[in-house]
């Protein structure tokens, strides 16, 4: 579990992270959202002890992450894959770290069978490519077996074998009851693994929900269109529907399913040519969210006007 409570950071006049209060749980992926500079990178460091908070606390296990005796056996981070002496073998790199963190030798070739850097392990990290690290990065991550497990952007720059690799790892680890917090500036890469969803902009907290209920709260209808549109108005009506014209024979409905709507059209013999859920994407979504807490926004008044 990571409980974040009243996080604040500042560097200077800036304020990264702004009384941010949020929890990600065990048995969960966690999509951890927001446009870059939104204070994603600065929580997470925070979490880790890597930098101190000004304001408030974020807690791993109920305990502040500087508090925790051995920490490689209770979080495990993705954060910055470029962050070791390239000098180094995989093999070396992993058993000083297991070393310096009372974690049994044995679990060494065991993380580099699991993200498939067996092969490679007595190669020079320096010679390593970005996939390569970025693997090697989380075989630390897993080296302590730990219950929590953060990555900060995992994908950056892998192929797409490592992105499927990476997400179905992710995955995995939360289906065995770990907390997984995974930070991304992209709602398209979170929605596929993630099942609860912290949006911040600007530091601050913009929304903590679920992705069906995200999808609820920008829930744009479902377009219906038939010839006898009055009638089976009517009837979705009766059924709890809001239904609103649309054009000739077109209808917008909201609350109900578009198969509740093929369903009811059908028992009231009323001919369908459409039913279609409007397109109000996850991004879409997350776009109204941040609405206004991104610093830079491509902007429409181009040069030369
Ligand atoms: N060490 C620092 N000194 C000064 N300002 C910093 C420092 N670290 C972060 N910031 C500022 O804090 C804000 C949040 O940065 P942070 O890196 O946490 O955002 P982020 O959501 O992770 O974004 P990105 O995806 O671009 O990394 C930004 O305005 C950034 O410039």
């Amino acid at each position: 579990m990571i409980d974040v409570r009243h996080l604040t950071k500042r560097f200077g006049r800036t304020v990264a992270v702004d009384d941010l209060s949020f929890r990600a749980e065990p048995g969960h992926v966690t999509g951890f959202l927001g446009p870059n500079g939104a204070g994603k990178s600065t929580t997470m460091r925070m979490v880790l002890g890597l930098d101190a908070p000004t304001s408030g606390e974020a807690l791993v296990n109920g305990r502040p992450y500087t508090s925790i005796r051995h920490p490689l056996r209770e979080v495990g981070a993705l954060l910055d894959a470029g962050a070791v002496d390239g000098g180094r073998s995989a093999l070396n790199h992993l058993r000083w770290l297991a070393r310096s963190n009372g974690i049994d030798a044995r679990r060494v070739p065991e993380v580099l069978e699991r993200v498939g850097l067996a092969g490679a392990a007595r190669k020079r990290v320096r010679a390593f490519s970005l996939g390569m690290r970025q693997r090697l990065g989380i075989a630390a991550a897993l080296l302590g077996d730990p219950a929590v497990l953060l990555f900060d952007e995992p994908v950056n720059g892998l192929d797409l074998d490592g992105v499927r690799w990476i997400r179905a790892l992710m995955r995995s680890l939360a289906d065995d009851g770990r907390t997984v917090l995974l930070s991304s500036h992209l709602m398209s890469e979170v929605s596929l693994i993630a099942d609860r969803l912290v949006v911040i902009g600007q530091g601050r907290l913009i929304a903590d929900t679920t992705l069906d209920e995200l999808e609820r709260r920008f829930d744009q209808g479902v377009d219906v269109r038939s010839p006898r549109a009055a009638e089976l108005a009517e009837a979705l009506r009766a059924a709890g529907g809001e239904v609103a014209p649309a054009g000739a024979g077109g209808l917008t409905v909201r609350g109900l399913e578009p198969a509740e709507i093929g369903d009811l059209a059908a028992r009231h013999g009323l001919p369908v040519h459409e039913v279609a859920r409007r397109g109000a994407s996850l991004e879409d979504a997350y776009l109204r969210l941040t609405e206004g807490s991104v610093e830079y926004r491509a902007s429409a008044a181009g040069a030369g006007r």
